[in-house]
Order: C-alpha cells, then sequence, then structure tokens
C-alpha cells in the first residue's frame, strides 16, 4: 500500500488510446528513476462514454487518488470547464492535455506545444526559424503553430485543405503573436511560398500507416529546407526519407511524441526525465510494432 505522496498514479483519458506509447514511457522512465508510477489508459469508446463525461472522469480520478492525467482526442478542449487553474500558454492555446491533480484541485497545462518546442531545439539545434510552412492546422498543428511562433518564428505561413480552419488558426495566432505575420495559405500557393521558407513542418495525417504518401510534391524541398514532421507511425514516413534523401536537416515526429510525454512527467512526478532514455525506448516500442505489422499489415492500428 502507498499513498499519493509516495507513489504516482496517471490516467489517458481519450478515445481510441489503448495503442498509445505514452503510458509504457512514463512507466519505464519511473521504473529507471526508481519510482513507483502506473499509468492507466481510460478509454472512452471502450467505456462507451462520450467526451463530456471528461469532467466525471477528472472527479473519480481524484476520488482514487490519481496524481495526474494527460486527457487527449476529443477531451482537450472540454477539460477547460472542469478546471481550477490553468497555465497561462494552456489559456492562451485554448487547450489542455496535462491536468495536475493537487490539493483536490484541478490544474492544467499542455506538453503538446512545449514538446513540440524541446523537439525543435534538441533535433534542429541549428535551424533557422525566420519563415516557416506549416501543412496542416487542426488540433496538433495548432500547438504546434503555438510553438513555433514562441520559439521566434516571425513568418508562419499556414496551408490547409481546409481553408476556413487555416484562417481560423491564423487569426487566433495572429491575435497572440502580434509582432508576428501569420498567413492562411492553400496548398496551390506551396510552389509560391516554399522557396521563401527556411523550414516545413507537417502537421497532417498523411504518412501515416493508413494514410501512406507524401503531403507536398517533393520537388519544393530544397537541400537548404529544415523539415519537421510529427507523423511518427511509421517513424521514419515518406517524407522523412525523402527529405534526408535531398539532403535537408529532419526531426522526426517521435521526437514530439517523447517531448509531451517528457514535460508531462515532469509537471506530474517533479522529477525530470531524460529524454534520451525515453526517445530511446519510445524507438524500440515502434520497434515492435513495426515487426508486428510486417508480419499481420492488415492488423495495424490507425492510431497517431
Ligand atoms: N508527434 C506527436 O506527438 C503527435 C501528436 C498528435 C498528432 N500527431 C500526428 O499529427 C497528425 C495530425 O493530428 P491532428 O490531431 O492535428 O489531426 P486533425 O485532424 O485535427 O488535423 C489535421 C489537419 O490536416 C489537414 N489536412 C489534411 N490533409 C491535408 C493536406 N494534404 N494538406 C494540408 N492540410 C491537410 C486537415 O484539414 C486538418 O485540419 C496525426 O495524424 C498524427 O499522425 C502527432
Ligand atoms: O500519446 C498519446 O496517445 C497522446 O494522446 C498524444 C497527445 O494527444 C498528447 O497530448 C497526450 O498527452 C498523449
Amino acid at each position: 500500500m502507498s499513498n499519493r505522496a509516495e507513489s504516482v498514479l496517471v490516467g489517458l483519458i481519450g478515445e481510441g488510446v489503448m495503442p498509445s506509447l505514452t503510458p509504457p514511457m512514463h512507466e519505464r522512465e519511473a521504473d529507471v528513476q526508481g519510482l513507483r508510477l502506473l499509468y492507466r489508459p481510460i478509454d472512452l469508446l471502450e467505456l462507451a462514454l462520450p467526451a463530456a463525461a471528461v469532467g466525471d472522469l477528472l472527479t473519480a480520478a481524484q476520488r482514487l487518488g490519481f496524481n495526474g492525467l494527460n486527457i487527449t482526442h476529443p477531451c482537450k478542449q472540454l477539460v477547460l470547464g472542469h478546471l481550477d487553474e490553468i497555465s497561462d500558454d494552456a489559456a492562451r492555446l485554448g487547450a489542455v492535455n496535462t491536468v495536475l491533480i493537487q490539493d483536490g484541485r484541478f490544474i492544467g497545462h499542455n506538453t503538446d506545444f512545449s514538446g513540440f518546442g524541446s523537439a525543435l531545439r534538441d533535433g534542429l539545434p541549428d535551424a533557422t526559424l525566420g519563415r516557416v510552412v506549416q501543412l496542416g492546422a487542426g488540433g496538433a498543428g495548432s500547438a504546434v503553430a503555438y510553438a513555433l511562433l514562441k520559439a521566434g518564428v516571425t513568418t508562419l505561413d499556414l496551408v490547409d485543405v481546409d481553408p476556413a480552419r487555416a484562417a481560423e488558426r491564423a487569426a487566433e495566432l495572429g491575435e497572440l503573436f502580434p509582432t508576428a505575420v501569420v498567413t492562411p495559405r492553400t496548398t496551390a500557393e506551396l510552389s509560391d511560398i516554399m522557396h521563401l521558407a527556411d523550414g516545413l513542418v507537417h502537421c497532417t495525417p498523411i504518412g501515416m500507416a493508413a494514410h501512406p504518401g507524401l503531403p507536398l510534391d517533393i520537388e519544393l524541398l530544397e537541400p537548404r529546407h529544415w523539415v519537421a514532421d510529427i507523423v511518427y507511425r511509421p517513424i521514419d514516413t515518406q517524407l522523412v526519407r525523402e527529405a534526408r534523401a535531398k539532403g535537408c536537416k529532419v526531426l522526426d515526429g517521435g521526437r514530439m511524441a517523447v517531448g509531451q510525454a517528457a514535460d508531462a512527467f515532469q509537471l506530474i512526478t517533479g522529477r525530470e526525465a531524460d529524454r534520451d532514455r525515453m526517445r530511446a525506448h519510445f524507438l524500440e516500442l515502434i520497434a515492435v510494432e513495426d515487426a508486428a505489422a510486417a508480419r499481420a499489415p492488415e492488423l495495424t492500428k490507425a492510431g497517431h
């Protein structure tokens, strides 16, 4: 038996979270640090619960002695209405993926943006961050764009196949970062804007096992561009492979996945995670999945 101060209980609330690699990443890091930590996926689909149940699940987690939670699709905005306190960045971003449960209070943070920010610093330390083209302005894309602007990007071209979404996100981000220029763009404009850009960030589902292919004409990439993908199943997406072959510096999507987990681990446990060790473990987990998919491709899960 142990109490909340002696061991750590964490959960991940969302739809389809059973294949998530965040629970094993937290558990392995805690094991190595000699900390007793259990991390349970709490899958709304398996529980046949609607997204609106997130408030009740927070209350249940508090009663059952959880120390913290990660929150994912489709609850990152819904959870805002159930928090006692929220970090400035999560409030500005309007999305929470980490909730600390302290003295019966719920405190919200966002480690998606901070995780991408640290991934960029670790994986592409020399990247010029002046002008960037970002493909995809959905949930993850919003956090990534916020991180790019916080990291000092001055001109961000936001491309989405849904022009209304690109326009809405660009307007929101423009208000949050008034000295930056954030412009909604269409895919038809890519050939005009790529030659002006220092780097490309990819935040659409294209390149995942279930959505193979390239999100743009590879001829638009020049060796001087850096390229960051956030898709990590597979870790070497077609974009990552072809950009690398062209001589571009590349950041794979695993860096963000590890970054969000490491930052949440620190917030929840108060201990710093060793990011290199966590990444090595993450790559092991992905390799196990890849081997299983190669044996039985029809069973490949269409997760992140
Ligand atoms: N590395 C990580 O930690 C991490 C975390 C979350 C998601 N992801 C990855 O990011 C991907 C996107 O996640 P999300 O939650 O933002 O999804 P989402 O559905 O909220 O957003 C995807 C956006 O991409 C746009 N889009 C689709 N095809 C496009 C194209 N060809 N060109 C331009 N825009 C296009 C869509 O209109 C949508 O706005 C996921 O599929 C997953 O692989 C990675
Ligand atoms: O690894 C996952 O499955 C996550 O759900 C990915 C992303 O949504 C993060 O914000 C969550 O903390 C964890």
